[in-house]
């Protein structure tokens, strides 16, 4: 595991908080599990939040229980693996499975469009591995319900089929227990966003097929470097991330087009945004997006020269180095990297308006798009030209899809399509197209995310962190819903009340938000995207 410098600023500023880390004992206290390093309101937390030090070790001991988990799951020809989880309890594996090539469902959507996809692929086959630290997650406990549901409608036993992964003691322990679910429990030392190497991020990746063996070997081989005061590549990335955030340099450009590990971005994102998003500082990561040359940015490239830093290592080690990183930076940074303080708001939000949906109306309709919020504009070009002039000089535009991921793939393409058209065919239909265009348009970062996905991670940094955020929300029709069995709730009303109660906190918070409606999805993308090349 390698963490190399290349550029002469971050090097400065990595080595003006090096020697304050070393001079305060951070390497020897944290490998010593000292939980008075991130300051005296976080230690009691902290206290309770250090397992994933050892995790390398510790996890060895379930490698047997998981084993059998693997071995009752191929003796009943199970090999469609679908994980419901939110943020920390998905994430990790969704990099394991992307990585090493073996097929994964990840289910962290209320689109009851991409729920159906789930449901769809084939019941017979199907494992549904259930996994939520807290076991009290709206979204994870509804996909639990609706997959029970469909498993029995299907004439299957949902105990031959369910795998739930939870802390000792959590409501979903005991609804496991109850329903005679196979259960894994997992270390309550470890947050879901440290849980990488967990019972989180093995047993589902076990199950799909991958070597999480090598995973911990990878992680065991780069642990007792962390102990280390010099070439401890964990203390180095730690003093870059924080070193660079106090000189200015907040946004952190995740690059890894040339790395052999698919998709690690998308976990730092959240281990990163939520650790360090809060009391009005944090470092904004940005994924999928190219520099800009701007001076507030740090590129750590993984496993790539496109960088001022660049990461080398695999999978298993870059989680826990990057863990071991993002801990030492909110110390530099003064927060306590172990809480989320700022999800819970919307969360709040969302219950109220479940109970009594308010969407409003909208300030003005253009075509399949209808706009609601704060605006001037009269039209969708006007719209993004308002919210690109409204993100401050320090600050970024998120855009934030309530919308069916996988909608893109179902776009038509020419019968005989080379990649490159296919893949263009995608781009065209992909609400996530939007965020190149847009970035296009301004030198500030542009960031996209999935929602209630985000609200598992950005979320925290968006509401928590500098507040220099200018927010634009899509999201769009439900023609096919699906109910919740046991809720007075469909998806679909779950989907739209977390919109709005994440809109709601963040406009609460005084930041230009807007929402964009698609009366139809497929027409409302493309003209969105043909706005945002207008504007
Ligand atoms: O594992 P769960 O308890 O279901 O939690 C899933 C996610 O929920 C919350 O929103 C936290 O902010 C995340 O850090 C966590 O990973």
């Amino acid at each position: 595991m390698e963490v190399t410098i290349r550029e002469e600023g971050v090097a400065i500023a990595a080595s003006s908080v090096a020697g304050r880390l070393l001079d305060d004992g951070v390497p020897q206290r944290l490998a010593a599990g000292d939980p008075a390093l991130w300051g005296e309101e976080a230690t009691a937390e902290a206290a309770a939040r250090l397992g994933w030090l050892t995790l390398p070790l510790t996890s060895r001991e379930l490698l047997p229980e998981i084993g059998k988990l693997v071995e009752w799951a191929r003796a009943q020809g199970l090999t469609n693996v679908v994980l419901a989880g939110m943020g920390g309890s998905s994430l990790a594996a969704e990099v394991v499975c992307d990585t090493y090539d073996v097929p994964l469902t990840v289910l962290d959507t209320t689109d009851a469009h991409q729920v159906r996809r789930a449901l769809a692929e084939g019941l017979d086959t199907t494992v549904l591995v259930v996994a939520s630290k807290s076991g009290a997650t709206v979204e994870t406990d509804s996909h639990l319900r609706i997959f029970e549901a469909a498993f029995r409608a299907a004439g299957i036993d949902p105990g031959d089929r369910i795998v739930v992964v939870t802390d000792p003691d959590s409501p979903l322990e005991q609804a496991a227990i109850d329903a005679g679910y196979q259960l894994v429990l997992a270390r309550p030392d470890v947050g879901g966003r440290y849980s990488a190497l967990s019972a989180f991020g093995l047993v589902p990746s076990a199950l799909a097929g991958a070597e999480i063996e090598k995973l911990l070997e990878q992680a065991g081989e780069v642990a007792p470097l962390l102990a280390l005061t010099d070439g401890n590549p964990g203390l180095e990335l730690g003093a870059v991330l924080g070193g660079a955030a106090l000189n200015g340099r907040d946004k952190l450009i995740l690059e890894d087009q040339l790395s052999e590990i698919n998709g690690l971005p998308d976990w730092i994102e959240q281990l990163v945004a939520e650790s360090l998003g809060k009391d009005g500082r944090g470092v904004l990561p940005v994924v999928g997006a190219d520099p800009n040359g701007v001076s507030d940015e740090l590129v750590v490239g993984i496993g790539s020269d496109n960088g001022d830093v660049r990461v080398d290592g695999r999978l298993g080690a870059q989680f826990l180095v990057w863990e071991y990183a993002t801990a030492v930076a909110g110390r530099l940074l003064e927060v306590n990297p172990f809480d989320q303080p700022d999800v819970a708001g919307a969360k709040r939000n969302t219950a109220e308006l479940l109970d009594a949906p308010a969407p409003g109306r909208p300030a003005f309709t253009d075509g399949p798009v209808e706009v609601y919020g704060e605006t001037r504009a009269r039209d969708l070009p006007g719209l993004l030209n308002e919210l690109l002039d409204a993100v401050p000089g320090d600050g970024y535009l998120a855009v934030l899809a309530y919308l069916d991921r996988l909608a893109a793939f179902d776009a038509p393409v020419r019968e005989g399509a080379d990649f490159e058209e296919m893949t263009d065919a995608w781009m065209a239909a992909d609400a996530a197209t939007l965020r190149a265009l847009l970035a296009l348009r301004t030198d500030r970062p542009v960031t996209f995310g999935w929602g209630p996905r985000y609200l598992h991670s950005t979320g925290q940094y968006h509401k928590g962190g500098p507040g220099n955020g200018v927010f634009l929300q899509i999201t769009g029709v439900v023609t096919d819903d699906v109910p919740v069995p046991g809720r007075p709730f469909t998806l679909g009303a779950l989907q739209l009340a977390q919109a709005l109660g994440d809109l709601g906190a963040l406009a609460g918070r005084g930041r230009p938000a807007v929402r964009l409606h698609l009366t139809d999805r497929v027409t409302g993308v493309a003209h969105l995207l043909a706005a945002a090349q207008e504007a």
